[in-house]
Parts: C-alpha cells; sequence; structure tokens
C-alpha cells in the first residue's frame, strides 16, 4: 500500500494545507494582475473583472482565515496567520514527512506539474486500457462513419467519456456550434423544454435554450425543485468537468441560434415548465442555447438509470432518508449486503458531489451509466442546468455523501490539492477553459470566487474525515 507508515505526514499534509497564506498571497497577486491585463477584453467585461479582481483578493483572504479553522494542534500553531509561526516543531515534521516519497502529495512536485499534465498523468492508463462499448454496434452508434461524432462514440470508454488530447472532441464541439440544423425534435422526456437537433452528418445534440441572464441568481426562497434550467450551466459544467480531469459530462457548447421564424416566442411540451407562461422569447431573431453532444444510441450504448441514494425528497414537508441519518451511507449503503456495492460506486457518488457542490446543482436526482459496462461504467453527467444559480450559497447538503461515507479517490485528492497549491487557481483554468466557447463567459464572474472558496471547503471535509476516521480509511486507492 503506498499509504503504508505515511498516515501521519498525510494527516498533517491536509491540515498544513488550511495554514499556508504565502501560497494564498502569492496566487491572489498573480490572478489580480492576470485580470488587469485582460481589461482590454471590452468595457463591459472590463468593469466586471475589477469586480472580480476586488473580491478575489478581499475573498480569498477571508477563505484562507476561515479555512485554518481546523481544530487540530498543529493547525492552531498555524493559524496565527503567519508562516513563519508554523515554524514549530509541527510543521518540521511535516516537512520531513512530505519528503517520504510513497505519499506522493510533494507540495513542490505538485506545485511543478501543471493540473493538465497532472490529469493527463492521473488517469491516462487506466482510462486507455478500461472497456469500450460493445463493439457489435460498432457500425450504428450513429454519425457518419469517421465523424467527429461517430469518433466520439467509438472512442468513449468504461474510466471517461472521452480522451482530453482527442481531436475529435474539439471537432465536434466546432461540429455542434457551426453545423446547420437538418431537423429539430421536442423532447418529451424531462421537465424542462429541450430540443433534439439532427445534424447532416446524421449526429445529434440537445438544445436547451437560453431562460435567463448569466447574472440571474435563484431566488433564496425558491425550493431547489422549482429551479429553471440554466443553459450557461450546462456549458460551464462541460467545462468543469473537464478541468477537473474527470471527462463524465458529454461534450457541450454554446450556440446563437438564428430563429428564421421571426421574433416570435415559443414553449415546449413536457411535465413542468412548459406553457405559454414558460415560453423562450428570441432577442430579435436570435436565441442563445447551449448544445450538449448525444450519446451513443442502444443496444450498445443502453443506459441503466437508478435513483440515487442521495436522492432529495423532492417536498417541502419529507425529507429523505440521508438528511436524517448521519450514518446512512457507512451504517447502510455501505454494508456488506448493499445495492451498491460495486467497487467504485462509492467513490463515483463522491466524485459526482464534489463536482455538483462546485456548481451548486442539487438535482442530481439519478444515476446513470452504461449498461454493457455497468460495473466499470463511470457516471454520466448529463443534466447540470440546475448548478449555478446561487453563488454566494454553498450549498453544504450536496456534500452530504463525502460527509458521510467519507471516502474519497486518491486521484480526485490529488487533483483538489493540486488545486488549493497552485500556482494556477481553478477559477483561472475554468476561465481559460471557457474562453473557446462561443459564449464566453458564458459564467457570471462572481461564480469565480464561488468556486476556489467551494475547493477549500471540499478540502476541509475531507481533512475533518481523516480525523474522524483515518487516511487508509478515508482515501480510496485508484488505479490512476
Ligand atoms: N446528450 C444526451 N444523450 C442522450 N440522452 C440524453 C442526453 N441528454 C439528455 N438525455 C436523456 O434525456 C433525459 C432528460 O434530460 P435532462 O436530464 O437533461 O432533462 P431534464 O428536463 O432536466 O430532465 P429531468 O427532469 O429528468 O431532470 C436524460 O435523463 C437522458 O436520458
Ligand atoms: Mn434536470
Amino acid at each position: 500500500m503506498f499509504f503504508n507508515g505515511v498516515e501521519l505526514s498525510s494527516v498533517s499534509w491536509l491540515l498544513s494545507l488550511f495554514c499556508d497564506e504565502e501560497t494564498f498571497q502569492e496566487t491572489i497577486s498573480r490572478q489580480d494582475s492576470m485580470i488587469k491585463q485582460r481589461r482590454d477584453v471590452s468595457s463591459a467585461i472590463q468593469s466586471s473583472l475589477v469586480e472580480r479582481s476586488k473580491s478575489l483578493v478581499h475573498g480569498s483572504m477571508s477563505f484562507a482565515q476561515r479555512a485554518c479553522r481546523v481544530d487540530d494542534e498543529a493547525a492552531r500553531t498555524c493559524c496565527g496567520g503567519r508562516v513563519a509561526s508554523c515554524d514549530g516543531p509541527h510543521h518540521m515534521l511535516i516537512r520531513k514527512l512530505q519528503a517520504v516519497p510513497e505519499a506522493d502529495f510533494r507540495r513542490e512536485r505538485l506545485r511543478r506539474t501543471s493540473m493538465a499534465d497532472l490529469v493527463s498523468s492521473l488517469g491516462g492508463s487506466g482510462r486507455r486500457a478500461s472497456k469500450r462499448l460493445p463493439a457489435w454496434n460498432a457500425k450504428n452508434t450513429g454519425g457518419r462513419p469517421n465523424s467527429n461524432y461517430y469518433r466520439f462514440h467509438q472512442n468513449a470508454r468504461a474510466a471517461a467519456l472521452y480522451e482530453p488530447d482527442d481531436p475529435a472532441i474539439d471537432g465536434l464541439i466546432r461540429d455542434m456550434a457551426t453545423k446547420p440544423f437538418q431537423t429539430l425534435e421536442m423532447m418529451t422526456r424531462g421537465t424542462e423544454l429541450k430540443l433534439l437537433v439532427k445534424f447532416d452528418d446524421r449526429s445529434q445534440a440537445v438544445f436547451k435554450p437560453m431562460r435567463w441572464g448569466r447574472d440571474h441568481e435563484t431566488l433564496p426562497n425558491h425550493y431547489y425543485f422549482n429551479d429553471y434550467e440554466r443553459h450557461n450551466a450546462e456549458i460551464a459544467a462541460f467545462h468543469l468537468d473537464r478541468v477537473l480531469g474527470f471527462y463524465r459530462v458529454p461534450p457541450v457548447t454554446g450556440r446563437i441560434v438564428n430563429m428564421t421564424i421571426g421574433n416570435m416566442c415559443f414553449f415546449g411540451e413536457c411535465t413542468y415548465y412548459c406553457d405559454s407562461r414558460h415560453s423562450f422569447c428570441g432577442e430579435v431573431d436570435m436565441l442563445e442555447g447551449s448544445l450538449m453532444a448525444w450519446l451513443p444510441e442502444p443496444p450498445a450504448g443502453e443506459r441503466d438509470r437508478w435513483r440515487s441514494p442521495y436522492r432529495r425528497s423532492y417536498s417541502k414537508f419529507r425529507k429523505a432518508d440521508w438528511e436524517e441519518d448521519d450514518g446512512y451511507c457507512r451504517q447502510k449503503l455501505m454494508q456488506p449486503d448493499g445495492t451498491y456495492l460495486y467497487p467504485r460506486f462509492i467513490p463515483d457518488l463522491v466524485d459526482t458531489h464534489i463536482f455538483d457542490f462546485m456548481t451548486g446543482n442539487m438535482d442530481r436526482h439519478h444515476v446513470e451509466v452504461f449498461q454493457h459496462l455497468r460495473n466499470d461504467s463511470a457516471p454520466l453527467l448529463m443534466d447540470n442546468g440546475r448548478g449555478f444559480g446561487k453563488s454566494a450559497v454553498d450549498e453544504m447538503s450536496i456534500l452530504a455523501p463525502l460527509q458521510q461515507c467519507c471516502k474519497i479517490r486518491l486521484s480526485t485528492l490529488h487533483k483538489l490539492a493540486k488545486l488549493y497549491i497552485g500556482p494556477e487557481r481553478l477559477s483561472e483554468l475554468l476561465d481559460k477553459s471557457l474562453r473557446s466557447d462561443p459564449v464566453y463567459p458564458v459564467l457570471a464572474t462572481k461564480y469565480m470566487p464561488a468556486l476556489d472558496r467551494r475547493l477549500l471547503i471540499i478540502l476541509r471535509a475531507v481533512a475533518t474525515c481523516v480525523k474522524e476516521y483515518s487516511v487508509n480509511d478515508v482515501i480510496v486507492p485508484d488505479k490512476f
């Protein structure tokens, strides 16, 4: 076991994470100057960037201070706010133990490796060795042979929907953003209006129209199940998933569509939000929306879809089991007779909720996987439209699987640690990725500090788990 004998170092390492203001200050000032350099983008974006740089400087310092409130002697020693005060015995011990190679959490190594290199090296061989969808459907996975869409379907694997450096993915995104639509069909499944778009190379995508501007916030007294979907959340979720190196969200692009029918409003056919009070209106013939690549069709692409054990009650009056019982995961789900006990289920659930916590999506009601890859299949993270609705609220209940199961993949923790250590922050990496989208900036700038803040909250939750259990218990070794 690579953690053998280094438990203490890892605990201390986690705690030491929360004490390093130097890292914060350095990253903040770098980001501050980066933001200033971008001022030529446009006058509208300019002023919001200045606002953002202010809030980052202001916000992050307080995050660092807040994050330091870990109830541990080592942490308290450091939390005077000065790194100098960390030069006590604890800190020396931490430094010494960090140098133990098996821990593989060496700060300098993580700092020097770019996030892109880290995610490709962490997952690379494991992803490429994982199973593909059954070959007996090779001819009808959809799309014209050798189109980008066809290659996306052919290359999908159990551990990841795509490889980060597969040129077919960028090609597919470009195709969806530029190719003319051949037909449009209303999708009747689900609660909100969606259109199935077909292109002339037989590829397909789901179009979700814009309902709100980027700055619109979900009302505080709005129940999560009444929330509307946001097309820009679908776009941002794809990029976030790619930055985090999960590759579980099908490719998405933004697109401004010309509604040649004139400046009309329309509404759809679906369960809830489809009537004339919930119509969509283009702004002078143009309507912005998101397009998500369609997944491989059955039979090869057949999916299993079951209720998530962490589904919400979707009622004002009822609580879900996990809301009433902190032992729900360890004492129920993780029992030997549990339905969910194939090895990757719990770590996948935790990854998914870490991802949803970052976006603020409370609507992960089902788990979908490829049926033919079942116990090896990573979850397919479609339906991210209810993220990015509240920039100031960090919805802790979304993290319940991490807090209650107290399990996390080693590779996920490595990635989160890397993002914490920097030098590039999660918000910077996401912003860089979003720049390639036709409807950039995609997200309101207020979500950028929220992402960096949520990363810290996740790491604190891991630290709490490590204190309650042990490193070997909490961290799930994965083959990456
Ligand atoms: N890209 C896709 N490829 C294949 N099937 C898809 C895709 N996107 C959505 N679907 C199918 O349509 C269903 C509904 O889509 P989605 O969850 O995005 O819509 P929704 O209106 O939010 O639905 P719900 O009310 O169930 O949350 C999905 O569960 C999935 O089965
Ligand atoms: Mn939904």
